[in-house]
């Protein structure tokens, strides 16, 4: 059994979060070690682990006496050599399906060793993050418990310069000029941009005027006040789940300059698809820089996803989409992602190429569901918001992605981008890894950005 990213189910982005996941309790403000842990919570994580571990051990593969017939190599069709594969009849350049590995299935990397599973301080911290969101011990993932242990660690650069002097700062009653100042230039340092930064202390000076908190409470205060920047979005009609529809095609189109991570982003995407069970195709429409083609055709291995691409040198990227949308209707495709060309001749080629995909998209596929999605690097902090305007206008985005949110001190742009750009963040990455790029939510993001503590181990 591998878990389903896209039907997971967590309190402030989930489209169906469980009863109690509707407004998600604190997480303890104090720090959560084996021996300073609520015992609710204790609780809840020694389940939730003998839970993982009873079926880890159920799921461990039994010995089986082998014959000779079954030791055989089994032989499979290669995908691609499929003769009614659809090619295009509008472009003279055809694309062609680079076929996802046959069997064996052999990675192209060594598979990722399971992590040591241990009641640790970050295994605590995970579990008071998932309670906190009505979630049941019983129900919870490994997977789950080792994304929030990447993300906090991910974002202990950014959290390090914020926490403690924010704390010092909130707990000392009403805010005077200088705390307001000081706080102001925390978030500005955090990337939080000049528009949310204003409006989270005008959020926060009207409640502490209102009322002394201590600063734990002051702290939880604010967490809401980043939650409900985070979610805006979903006030404003995007739905909360961004999971591709089953059972029918949906056509991501992933966008942004060159070395933000578009590519990597697509490789982890198909895994998380594969793994939750969608038929996934890839669309290789970087044609412009060579070795993107083989960049992506490795993640394709990686992820087990065909790829289609063009073997030509600075093809036409739109016929790559128009046979890959072809292909992906042959044969059932429920999730098509495309990789377009972060750099070209010059910026308005750029765009223009990027609107003639979305016009083929659009005329191709009228019925699919499309995304439009931004990759961002969270390292360029506010500096990756300016490029975004410019892909907002040409490719019709619907979303956005925040790669790099480990090694940055600049983990608060998530704000900036959703108040700079009104589109919600659909997933963020924190690693290089297959399994460093998972669906956003804001209440895990905002807590691991937020919480208390002074170290995480690397
Ligand atoms: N640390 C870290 N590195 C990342 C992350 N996502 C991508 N990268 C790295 O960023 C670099 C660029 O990634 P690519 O996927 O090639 O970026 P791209 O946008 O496709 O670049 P072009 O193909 O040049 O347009 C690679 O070294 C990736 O491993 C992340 O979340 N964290």
């Amino acid at each position: 059994m591998v878990f389903n990213w896209f039907r997971r189910k967590f309190g402030g982005s989930g489209e169906e979060p469980s009863p109690a996941a509707e407004s998600p309790t604190e997480v303890p403000p104090a720090e959560s070690t084996a021996s300073t842990a609520s015992p609710g919570i204790l609780n809840w994580a020694k389940t939730a682990l003998q839970s993982i571990q009873a079926r880890q051990q159920s799921q461990r593969p039994t010995t089986v006496e082998t014959t000779e017939e079954t030791q055989e190599t089994p032989t499979a069709e290669p995908v691609a050599a499929d003769a009614s594969f659809p090619v295009s009849t509008e472009s003279t350049e055809t694309a062609v399906a680079e076929p996802a590995p046959i069997q064996p299935l052999v990675e192209a990397e060594p598979r990722e060793p399971d992590p040591p599973l241990l009641l640790d301080e970050g295994f605590l911290w995970s579990a008071a993050v998932l309670a906190a969101q009505g979630r049941r011990p019983e129900e919870v993932d490994l997977e789950e418990i080792t994304w929030l242990q990447r993300l906090r660690q991910g974002l202990g650069k950014t959290r390090r310069g914020l926490v403690h002097q924010l704390r010092a700062i909130v707990g000392q009653g009403p805010l005077s000029r200088d705390a307001v100042e000081a706080i102001e230039m925390l978030l500005l340092q955090a990337d939080v941009g000049v528009k949310a930064t204003e409006q989270i202390i005008a959020a926060l000076q009207t409640k502490i005027r209102q009322e002394t908190l201590p600063a734990d409470q002051a702290i939880a205060y604010l967490k809401e006040i980043l939650r409900d920047i985070l979610d805006r979005p979903f006030q404003q009609g995007y739905r909360r789940n961004c999971a591709p529809k089953k059972g029918t095609l949906n056509i991501w189109l992933i966008a942004g300059v060159n070395g933000v991570g578009k590519t990597t982003t697509i490789g982890k995407l198909a895994h998380i698809a594969t793994q939750s069970g969608y038929r996934c195709l890839i669309a290789a429409a970087d044609t412009f820089r060579a070795a993107a083609t083989e960049q992506v055709k490795i993640w394709g291995q990686r992820s087990n996803v065909e790829v289609i691409a063009n073997p030509g040198k600075n093809t036409d990227p739109a016929a790559v989409v128009f046979d890959a949308i072809g292909a992906a209707q042959a044969r059932g495709t429920e999730l098509l992602l495309v990789d377009t060309a972060g750099r070209l001749q010059n910026k308005a080629n750029l765009m223009e190429e990027l609107k003639k995909i979305r016009r083929i998209i659009d005329k191709r596929a009228g019925d699919a569901q499309i995304e439009s999605l931004l990759v961002l690097d969270a390292t360029l902090g506010q500096n990756g918001l300016r490029q975004a305007q410019v892909f907002a206008e040409a490719a019709q985005l619907t979303g956005v992605i925040l790669t790099k949110l480990d090694g940055t001190a600049k983990g608060g742009v998530a704000l900036a981008v959703v108040q700079e750009l009104g589109l919600p963040i659909r997933f963020i990455g924190a690693g290089e890894g297959i399994k460093d790029l998972r669906p956003f939510s804001s209440f895990e993001f905002v807590e691991a950005l937020l919480s208390s503590d002074a170290e995480v181990a690397a």
